[in-house]
């Protein structure tokens, strides 16, 4: 599992640990490690020693004498370096020691203005084929002042028109992210890979800011952290979580899925449903609906049951159609019967707007946290808007819910009671009370119809195997049982993406996104849903 900290958590193990080595030892060791990811990624490119030229932006601060050190080590290694000092105060001891292996010193006039510093660096950045980000680590306060905010713009505005073929090294973070909750509200400087000190800042998790890391490369410093609130599961999490049969299961024992989704009109929800719950290892899933849609749904996946019956998680929502009725009225009295009775509840697409009848319906009037809501961020949008989030602004936009994913997330867990799980290239899950988890890995063809259809399957079958298993035990799902069944069917969805992308799956997640691999279709991922939980059962 990767855990991820806030900044001032990690600032504080770390200077504890700082204090009982002898100074400067961290610091180089850091340096050492921003040198060592440098030349591997730089080595993987193909990359000629002496005509790769390294820009270092040097900050005022710890993160710049990262930095400078770092420089000082690529310099003994034959590529030739030029350390840009945007500050009148560098780590004086790592400059001395980048100055004897003759890295190349710039001093910035900080007295000419942002605008001529920001020039400045675009020049000495166009001529570099890497640059490293020591601006600012974690002692960032606020948004970037100047000359930095132009200075980071400017780099930003010449890697974007020129598709720039540079290597972008952030250290620790990139600079310009400030905040710990995903949020990106001034200038930043995307990097390719981060080199991150300590522990995991929780911004490398959380998008958008997640987005700006690249890969992240955890330098461990020995730091000792307890209180983590976000995480994300990786292969060998999931597989020890996912339910296997016994011996002595059979069809009913191993947990049924109830689905009640798809029409006439939207046939394929219905499939992409049965199919991804089908997939996922549940003993049977249940399809009710009208007939038409019970026989093209069944006709694509025969091994569906047609009719209600007992089971333990029942999913609604997609590909209702809105004009019909009693199909509604329907999906609102099985929803309020399952929150009710305390079994799994899924509530995806259609009925997510349903929820105002749904609790109003429900003893008590709110969801548990064995409900889990799916919502897209345009979904998040209109229910946050139902349940008067945004004050007296008219509600909250689906931008806004990008751009601060985490804490609308959150608020809605809280808002609601629910286990939600937000969909995006980064996937959240917030339940009240437990740490977040952060799902991600999935090629950027996973966003096609029915993909999240085959999310929302795969979500109530594991709930339903995991139910199961409760109901034979005679014990209630738990807030971070149910989170964490919900993260690792994100995984699952995600890996089996890949898989039918034709991308590797690896034992640690993957970095954040992949634009790589090959177009899917969602049938490709509902197919690929097995190798992936067997993948996840080796690793465990
Ligand atoms: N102390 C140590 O031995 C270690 C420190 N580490 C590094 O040290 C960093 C933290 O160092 P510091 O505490 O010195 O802080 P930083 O280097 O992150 O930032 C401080 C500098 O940034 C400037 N600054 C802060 N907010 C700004 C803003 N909004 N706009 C423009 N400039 C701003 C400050 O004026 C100061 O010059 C970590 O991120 C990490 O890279 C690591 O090397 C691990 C070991």
């Amino acid at each position: 599992m990767i855990e991820a900290f806030e900044k001032q958590t990690v600032r504080k193990a770390e200077a504890k640990v700082v204090a009982e080595h002898p100074q400067g030892s961290l610091m180089k060791k850091a340096a050492g490690e921003v040198s060592d990811t440098t030349v591997e990624f730089l080595l993987a490119r193909g990359a000629k020693v002496a005509e790769t030229r390294i820009l270092g932006l040097v900050g005022g601060g710890d993160n710049g004498g990262d930095c400078l050190y770092a420089l000082s080590y690529l310099a003994k290694l034959g590529y030739p370096c030029l350390a840009l000092l945007l500050s009148d105060k560098p780590h004086k001891k790592a400059l001395a020691a980048a100055e004897k292996a003759e890295v190349t010193i710039e001093r910035v006039d900080l007295a000419s203005s942002a605008r001529q510093i920001a020039r400045l660096a675009s020049r000495r950045a166009r001529a570099a084929g890497v640059w490293i980000d020591g601006l600012v680590g974690t002692g960032v306060n606020g948004k970037l002042r100047e000359p930095l905010a132009q200075v980071v713009t400017e780099l930003n505005r010449l890697y974007e028109s020129r598709n720039l073929k540079v290597l972008r090294v952030a250290i620790d973070i990139p600079s310009g992210i400030f905040s710990d909750d995903g949020r990106l509200p001034g200038p930043f400087l995307g990097a390719d890979v981060t080199v991150t000190m300590g522990g995991r800042k929780s911004s490398s998790l959380l998008p958008p800011a997640a987005y700006q890391f690249g890969q992240v490369r955890l330098v461990d410093l020995g730091l000792q952290m307890k209180e983590e609130r976000l995480a994300r599961l990786q292969a060998a999490d999931v597989g020890a979580l996912w339910p296997v049969p016994g011996a002595e299961d059979h069809k009913y024992t191993r947990g049924v899925v109830q689905v009640v989704a798809g029409s006439a009109a939207f046939p394929l929800t219905g499939v992409m449903c049965v199919e991804g719950a089908g997939r996922a290892g549940v003993g049977m899933v249940r399809y009710v609906g009208p007939e038409d849609a019970a026989f093209a749904i069944l006709s694509r996946f025969p091994e569906a049951v047609s009719g209600a019956g007992k089971h333990q998680c029942l999913l609604v929502g997609p590909g209702i159609d809105p004009k019909d009725n009693s199909r509604m009225r329907e999906a609102v009295n099985q929803s309020v019967q399952a929150a009710s009775s305390g079994i799994p509840l899924v509530l995806d697409a259609g009925a997510i707007d349903l929820y105002p009848q749904i609790i109003s319906q429900i003893p008590g009037g709110t969801l548990s946290h064995r409900a889990v809501l799916t919502p897209h961020a345009g979904e998040a949008a209109r229910l946050l808007s139902t349940l008067g989030a945004g004050g007296g602004r008219g509600g909250v936009t689906r931008a806004e819910v990008e751009a601060s994913p985490a804490a609308w997330g959150q608020y809605l867990a809280d808002k609601t009671g629910a286990t939600v799980l937000l969909k995006g290239a980064v996937t959240l899950i917030a339940s009240p009370e437990e740490t977040m988890l952060s799902q991600a890995g999935a090629p950027f063809w996973t966003g096609t119809a029915g993909s999240g259809d085959v999310l929302a399957g795969i979500t109530a079958a594991v709930l339903a195997q995991h139910q199961a298993r409760a109901e034979q035990s005679g014990y209630q799902l738990s807030t971070s049982q149910m989170s964490a069944a919900v993260a690792s069917a994100a995984w699952v969805h995600a890996m089996a993406a890949r898989k039918a992308s034709g991308l590797p799956l690896a034992s640690s997640a993957p970095e954040s996104v992949s634009n790589l691999g090959a177009p899917v279709v969602a049938t490709d991922i509902a197919r690929q849903v097995p190798g992936a939980i067997a993948y996840a059962l080796q690793q465990a």
